[in-house]
């Protein structure tokens, strides 16, 4: 954008200061966060913690990905960064989380912090980012933990009848030939004790879950295992997951499930709709992306997934967020064909995902991120309103009571976070 004339439908962004700095080891990055307004974005300890908002950019609609890309660009040119450490996560960034449903009620958001703490596997930092000028160096200071609270969770719109319901009218299309596959989702939704501290279910998540990327945004935390799309100097990855099991009672009953998914016809061909997906939204940004020629099993705490990992070189200079509009919605969160498998979900989900299943994650100055498919989640709301989400991948060969009871493991790690 730099040089051509603003067209007089764009706000004018403010000129941000931006100064990292290296610092010592902080340690875990779940007790720095800000108990009021929760900011992360972690796996395996590694991460970061935004403390405040220098800049707050709220989309809608269809355009919201786009727009978002758009407008972070404004953003970069007009931002004057002091970054020696020039790494992964540091000088400018953005934390974002998006709608799943360009119909959604649900604001998307990029946040950038005014603070910034981070960490990676050998440097630590901290990023001050202010409007004009930089705000003091001051970390916060750690606030101690509030005491145990517990939601219970009942179900939203969909009890147990009504997803098996939605479930068998979506087989039923798939049979009529309508759509090859849908993902279904339910919610279940609580309240939070007054003064609940969230940083408690988000600890749990990020140590129950390490391998996923734990997040907290906005009232909206989850822990996914799923990367929708990861941005690093010109190189794409992804890692898609369709095809789910649950984990065995023991050691023997545990691999059996596993080999049993492995060898699924039906969870491979819910797989592959997921990776061709994928695939296909990439190419034209990466002629070279490929996908391991045969899914792995993923172990998870609570389930069982088919995973594949995508890699390819970026040809077209591609920002993470150019790249999540390209992907999103992908087939092992909506279906395919997705404008079918859409249209299908509005009809038998009778709530709007929000959130869930959007992307979530990062990006920087340069448009390098982090972005995964926000699964495993929750929205909490100003009025402490909890809701919680999962959905199952729906193909022709699909049981209505199989996919309840996936949705209910898909759910345990908000359900014991909260617990
Ligand atoms: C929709 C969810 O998960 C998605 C659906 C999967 C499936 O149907 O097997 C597996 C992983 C995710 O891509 C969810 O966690 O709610």
């Amino acid at each position: 954008m730099t040089g051509s004339e603003p067209s007089s439908v764009e706000p004018p962004v403010p000129a941000l200061v931006v100064e990292t700095v290296e610092t010592d080891d902080p340690g875990p990055l779940v007790p720095l966060l800000d108990r009021g307004n929760p900011l992360l974005w972690t796996r395996r300890g590694y991460g970061l913690v935004g403390h405040g908002e220098a800049l707050r950019l709220e989309f809608t609609g269809k355009r919201r990905m786009l727009d978002a890309a758009e407008a972070w660009q404004r953003v970069v040119a007009a931002a004057t960064v002091n970054d020696p450490l020039s790494r992964t996560g540091t000088g400018l960034i953005a934390m974002g989380s998006f709608a799943f449903s360009d119909r959604s009620r649900r604001t998307s958001v990029l946040i950038v912090p005014s603070i910034v703490i981070g960490r990676d596997t050998d440097r630590s930092w901290v990023t001050r980012i202010g409007v004009g000028a930089l705000p003091d160096p001051v970390v916060p200071p750690m606030q101690p933990y509030g005491g145990p609270f517990t939601v219970a969770l009942r179900p939203g719109t969909l009890d147990a009848d009504g997803y098996r319901a939605a479930v068998a009218a979506a087989v039923d299309r798939i049979c009529n030939r309508d759509l090859s596959k849908v993902v279904i989702a339910r919610e279940l939704v609580g309240s939070m004790p007054p003064g609940a501290d969230l940083r408690r279910a988000i600890e749990a998540l990020a140590l129950g879950y390490r391998d996923c990327w734990t997040f907290s945004i906005d009232g909206f935390f989850g822990s996914s295992p799923e990367t929708l799309v990861s941005v690093d100097d010109g190189s794409v990855s992804a890692r898609v997951l369709a095809g789910s099991a649950a984990r065995g009672s023991d050691e023997r009953s545990d691999e059996d499930a596993a080999t049993a998914l492995a060898t699924s016809p039906k969870d491979q061909d819910e797989h592959q709709f997921a990776v061709q997906n994928v695939l296909a939204s990439l190419r034209s940004h990466s002629p070279n992306v490929t996908a391991s020629e045969m899914p792995f099993t993923l172990k998870l705490p609570n389930l069982w997934h088919l995973a594949s990992d995508v890699e390819g070189e970026l040809t077209d200079g591609s920002t993470s967020l150019d790249l999540i509009s390209a992907l999103h919605p992908t087939a092992a969160v909506a279906g395919t064909p997705t404008a079918e498998a859409l249209r299908l979900i509005e009809e038998l989900e009778p709530f709007d995902r929000g959130r869930f299943a959007g992307p979530v994650g990062w990006v920087g100055a340069d448009g390098d991120g982090e972005w995964a498919v926000a699964l495993r989640s929750a929205q909490v709301d100003p009025d402490g309103t909890v809701t919680a989400y999962a959905g199952a991948g729906i193909v022709a060969g699909s049981v209505p009571e199989r996919e309840l009871v996936e949705t209910r493991l898909k759910f345990r790690p908000i359900v014991e976070a909260l617990a």
